[in-house]
């Protein structure tokens, strides 16, 4: 198989789709890898580095997309979808839930789109979710830090207070990998840390791991409401897998909050969890205010810090990537439960149930799809 890997072309995304040492994977098991021209660069790769593991370097993104199989780290913009074509495999962050007109140029297309963030584990584990959400859940305290300070608007509050002067308040809705990171880097500063989830387990998974030193709240709209008006800085962390994001702070809840107050949606490539938030926000101009609120959402916030993201994402799509090109796609998703559940359309038909639903689209189970194709 021909793998192709384009440069990123999203605001500031620094990422690139494979590594030198995946390249080494895939072609020490017989596939050829296109790479474009300087793709690697905000990454600190060069085209040598990739051409000495044997990849090819083509000068043009309609030649790294002139390929078998496409990896990518973003979903393709609207200059992209003019590559689509039929039986195309592209194994890529997808996020379709919240962009319809993605999920229709793919069905058109009949593009086989398997999307990073929903391949899921038996244990409910989202493997290539996960290393970007470690590194988005830890830069949002850090991000969130920085728009406190009274130079970038905000209320100039230290989130670790300092001895005679109290703690700042960090609130994190969602406690899943985002939420986690979260609390761990606002821990780690010294804040007062609460989070909040629909899941009762999980709380208590965190008042373990946490040792007692955050508050766990379960999440209704009556703890947000209270959690949220103390809050110096809101995180929002909080998924339901391929669907978009349940709108859980509303827009009173931020003119309760005080000025120069902090919110970082994590969530907004689902679409976003706050009201408020009513834009995707880019790396360049990464903040709006409302309600005299500072709001932060970069939907691509691992791209700024490119070569950690680059290496601990690759370290996950490669093995999957190396499946789907030595078998094929169909093979490899009926030997793997877990990839199966990546795949988000196929042969012009969404096979996630969350994002046909999100669009009012007809569902299609991949195995249906499969059964019909033979
Ligand atoms: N903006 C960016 O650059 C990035 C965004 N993300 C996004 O961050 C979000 C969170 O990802 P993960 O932490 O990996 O997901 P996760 O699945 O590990 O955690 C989500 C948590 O939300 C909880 N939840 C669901 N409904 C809830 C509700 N109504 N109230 C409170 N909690 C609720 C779940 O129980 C779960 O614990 C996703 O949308 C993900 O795509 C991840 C990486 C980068
Ligand atoms: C998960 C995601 O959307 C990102 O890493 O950009």
């Amino acid at each position: 198989m021909i793998v192709g890997i384009p440069k990123e072309i999203k605001n500031n995304e620094n990422r690139v789709a494979i590594t030198p040492a995946g390249v080494a994977a895939l072609v020490q098991n017989g596939h050829s890898v296109v790479v474009e021209n300087n793709a690697g660069k905000g990454s600190n790769f060069t085209n040598e580095d990739y051409s000495a593991q044997g990849a090819k370097i083509v000068e043009t993104a309609a030649e790294a997309w002139a390929v078998d199989m496409v990896m990518k780290v973003k979903e393709p913009l609207p200059s992209e979808y003019g590559y689509f074509r039929e039986g195309l495999i592209l194994f890529t962050y997808l996020h379709l839930a919240p962009e319809p007109e993605l999920t229709r140029a793919l069905m058109e297309k009949k593009v086989v789109a398997i999307a990073y963030e929903t391949i899921q584990l038996d244990n409910g584990a989202l493997p290539l979710l996960m290393p970007m959400s470690e590194v988005a859940g830890r830069m949002s305290v850090q991000i969130g830090a920085q728009f406190l300070e009274k130079q970038y608007g905000g209320k100039g509050v230290l989130l670790g207070g300092v001895p005679g002067v109290p703690k700042g308040e960090v609130v994190v809705i969602g406690g899943g990998i985002v939420g986690t990171n979260a609390a761990k880097m606002a821990l780690g500063l010294g804040a007062n840390v609460t989070i909040l989830d629909v899941n009762a387990d999980r709380l208590r998974q965190l008042d373990d791991l946490f040792q007692g030193r955050v508050q766990t709240l379960i999440s209704n709209s009556f703890n947000i409401a209270s959690a949220v008006k103390k809050a110096d800085l809101l995180v929002g962390a909080v998924l339901i897998p391929g669907a978009r994001a349940p709108r859980l702070v509303t827009e009173d809840m931020v003119k309760d909050m005080t000025p120069g107050s902090v919110i970082v949606d994590v969530a907004i490539d689902q679409g976003g969890s706050i009201e408020t938030v009513d834009r995707i926000t880019t790396h360049d101009n990464p903040t709006y205010e409302k309600h005299g609120v500072i709001h932060y959402a970069v939907a691509n916030m691992p791209g700024a810090v490119a070569r950690t993201s680059t290496l601990a994402l690759t370290n996950v799509t490669v093995p999957y990537a190396v499946q789907l090109a030595n078998k094929g796609y169909a093979q490899a998703i009926r030997d793997n439960k877990a990839l199966a559940k990546g795949v988000n359309v196929i042969d012009g038909k969404v096979s996630y149930k969350a994002v046909a639903d999100a669009h009012n689209l007809p569902y299609a189970s991949v195995e249906e799809v499969l059964l019909v194709k033979n």
